[in-house]
């Protein structure tokens, strides 16, 4: 035995030696799991002797990857881990598929689409479908083919499903979409997911070879995945079955993404003879943060009861940040994080400010700007999807897989060429005609009886992609996007606008080509274009951190799992924005699940803010503090000034007494109930108003939130929660209660 088993404790160390066998570790934020995993790999090829080409880790992020492999290589010591194979589903699946997929039609250098170019090519099929925008928005027949696939439900099976008539016509461009993604050569992330499926099933050879090279299997944040990864999970498991999983179902935060907690409650079912560890003791987090995070969660019905404890002092209180609006609200997070770095000497990157929606970025990065503090923000306008980057990587795509007609169509007439839309339409019919490819089209485009115009216009660009192709032989990355550059004059242009958008979008350019720099030194076995493509691709908002620097980090609360930062501010805690809109039960305790993520990042301070007053839908609303705030154990909250806080608020007491309005009242989907309206006239059709998700207000008990309505008329009855005085049942016609939102 090595070493460094004795940095674990006695549970964490029976889970990392306990290597064969299905084995399931169901443990609390901060309690090791992550760095069970780590040390599990360690021991198995250190101690065990185990290739590391013959272990399989499953992660969130590309971040979290990189750090668990360096750490691994940190405990043995030298670089015996490389060949292990460590990633995200997506991007393990994506290498997989790369050997792959032609054996289920597909070429070798797909394309990988995210989910703007994906939504553009549903749009498309819409049109060709004659469904319109206005009678079926577009994101939402994303959303429903997304959920589709990630059930694994084909789009066969979705056709013959019944369904209402926004789902027949969403099943028709499914087909249609699915169709278009395979003329394209294309896969969408959630074809990552699934493709491996078809493939498995279709080829049990590979799944065999597969099987036998995944002898151990080990998943990180098993509550987030979704059926197809537990499908393919399971699948390549099935041999060996060292399948390892780690998870905290109190952590449970992606079930808009198709995210499905039963896989981690299935896991006893599946394998029967799996052994199950619970870590108990918190390393990251004082007292006080575990106290405030477990009052909180507590008040969720569905969750499997786990203990959590400390092992630091208590620690400082929460300190409840109140301000009149946003923008003070950042204020005040600016100068707590400058007097803080002074007295405690941390650095910027001790500091996370965390917020429910990316909106909120806007105004914490203009005041981090102006405070000059440096920052970095992750998830909202990602460096990949901004538009010259996606400019400059289409042409790439193209190069690399000339199906690629969404690539294609973004770059033939940028920078202009006078290729119109009408051009472009009949270039489509003609490869109908030629039943060519449409680059096949443009490259013949001289004898399909063009104007001459456009067939010079054509010739100048397919030169370009022609010469671009050949140098992408031989040469590195790097020399093929200089020579892009060179070739368009796309970062020319922007500096001779000069302006200042054009200027960053330039530097965003030069950007680029340091990153296609780096990879070719760092790769320099593999620095083809299509693994470069891939690496950015398969990039998630929130692997854009470098190590070294430092900055206060900026993110949504999704983008927060797995980290940890010595202080964290959580910002926005106001009802109806974190927790956001929310009418179910279910979707109140994933908001409940969420803030449990935020606070447990934190290891030594929680700062929680709100503003009394926010700009939403273009105009300032009047906000109330969160329920959650109140859910805190109130002996472990202080005022900026270090007093205890009351129950309610200034504002809320205002708005009791029919002052003030509340954010509540203008939702964004217009209803019978929507619009600004007073909270006196809110109660005169307050019967009507019960509805499950109200935010009410009773004279004894305060405020709460409804649960269940049962009956109507007289007979109404409604189930509350109250912040303080817990769940009552009371008769509506008796009740006088009066609804804030
Ligand atoms: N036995 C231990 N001794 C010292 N430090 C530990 C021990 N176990 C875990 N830690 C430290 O505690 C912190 C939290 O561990 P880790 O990130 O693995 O927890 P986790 O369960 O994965 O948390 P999360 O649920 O948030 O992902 C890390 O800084 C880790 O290094
Ligand atoms: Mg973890």
């Amino acid at each position: 035995m090595t070493d460094f088993l004795r940095d674990l404790n006695d549970v964490q160390r029976s889970a990392v030696t306990a290597t064969e066998g299905p084995v399931m570790v169901l443990a609390g934020a901060g309690s090791g799991k992550t760095r069970v995993i780590t040390y599990r790999i360690a021991h198995l090829i250190r101690n065990n002797g185990v290739t590391p080409y013959n272990i399989l880790a499953l992660t969130f992020t590309n971040k979290a990857a990189g750090e668990m492999r360096h750490r691994i290589d940190k405990l043995l010591q030298s670089g015996s881990a490389s060949g292990l194979w460590i990633g995200t589903f997506h991007s393990v699946f994506a290498r997989l598929l790369r050997s792959y997929i032609h054996l289920i039609g597909y070429d070798r250098n797909f394309s990988i689409f995210d989910s703007d170019d994906s939504k553009s090519l549903i749009r498309q099929s819409m049109n060709e479908l004659g469904i319109t925008n206005d009678s079926l928005p577009v994101n939402a027949v994303q959303s429903i083919i997304s959920k589709a696939k990630n059930s694994f439900i084909l789009p066969s099976e979705f056709q013959s499903r019944p369904g209402d008539y926004n789902q027949q016509k969403a099943a028709k461009v499914y087909e249609l979409y699915t169709r278009k993604l395979r003329e394209n050569n294309a896969l969408d992330f959630d074809d990552l997911l699934i493709k491996p499926l078809e493939l498995f099933r279709a080829h049990e050879a590979v799944l065999g070879e597969l099987q036998e090279t995944f002898r151990y299997i080990l998943i990180d944040e098993y509550q987030d995945t979704n059926r197809a990864q537990y499908l393919a999970a399971k699948m390549l498991g099935a041999k060996h079955r060292n399948i390892f999983v780690v998870g905290d179902d109190a952590q449970s935060i992606y079930s808009w993404r198709g995210a499905d907690i039963s896989n981690i409650l299935n896991f006893q079912d599946d394998y029967q003879d799996s052994l199950t560890f619970k870590l108990v003791e918190n390393y990251r987090s004082t007292g006080t943060i575990l106290q405030a995070a477990n009052s909180v969660i507590r008040n969720n019905h569905r969750q499997i009861k786990k203990e959590l404890i400390s092992n630091r002092s208590a620690g400082e209180p929460v300190t409840l940040i109140e301000a009149y609006n946003e923008r003070q609200e950042g204020e005040k997070v600016a100068e707590h994080i400058r007097s803080m770095r002074q007295k405690d000497g941390h650095d910027y990157s001790g500091f996370a400010v965390f917020y429910r929606t990316n909106a909120q970025s806007r105004v914490l990065e203009d005041v981090m700007r102006q405070n000059r503090i440096p920052y970095r923000i992750f998830g909202s306008v990602s460096f990949y999807k901004r538009k010259e980057i996606k400019d400059a990587v289409a042409y790439l795509r193209f190069i690399v897989n000339e199906r690629d007609n969404e690539s294609l169509l973004r770059i033939i007439n940028f920078p202009p060429r006078k290729i119109g839309d009408v051009s472009i339409a009949k270039l489509k019919e003609y490869a109908v005609l030629q039943d060519s490819s449409l680059y096949d089209a443009i490259r013949n485009a001289a004898e399909g009886g063009f104007q001459q115009r456009l067939v010079n216009a054509l010739e100048s660009f397919s030169s370009v992609i022609e010469k671009l192709k050949e140098l992408s032989e031989y040469g590195s990355v790097y020399d093929v996007l200089s020579e892009l550059y060179s070739l368009t004059a796309i970062p020319a242009q922007l500096q001779a606008e000069n302006t200042a958008e054009s200027l960053a979008r330039y530097d965003n350019l030069q950007e680029l080509l340091s990153m296609a720099r780096d990879f070719s030194d760092h790769n320099p076995d593999s620095s083809s274009l299509g693994d470069f493509l891939e690496n950015i691709s398969l990039a998630s908002d929130y692997d854009e951190t470098r190590e070294s620097d430092n900055y206060v980090s900026l993110m949504t609360v999704h983008a927060s799992k797995g980290l940890e930062f010595p202080v964290v501010f959580i910002t926005g805690m106001e009802e109806r924005l974190f927790p956001l809109n929310t009418y179910e039960q279910d979707e109140l305790e994933e908001e409940r699940r969420l803030f449990y993520v935020a606070m447990t990042r934190a290891q030594e301070k929680i700062f929680l803010s709100w503003a009394r007053s926010r700009y939403q839908y273009g105009q300032p609303q009047q906000c109330l503090r969160s329920m959650f705030v109140t859910e805190i154990d109130a002996s472990i909250v202080r005022t900026e000034s270090g007093e205890l806080i009351s129950g309610r608020s200034s504002s809320e007491r205002a708005s009791s007494s029919g002052t003030a309005t509340s954010r509540g009242f203008q939702s964004k989907a217009p209803s019978p109930q929507s619009g600004i309206q007073t909270p006196r006239q809110e109660s005169k059709s307050a019967s009507k108003g019960f509805r499950a998700g109200a935010m009410v207000h009773h004279a004894l008990f305060g405020p709460g939130m409804i649960l269940e309505v049962h009956g109507s008329g007289s007979g109404q009855k409604v189930k509350i929660r109250f912040r303080t005085a817990g769940d009552k049942t009371l008769m509506v016609q008796y009740a006088n209660l009066r609804i804030v939102s």
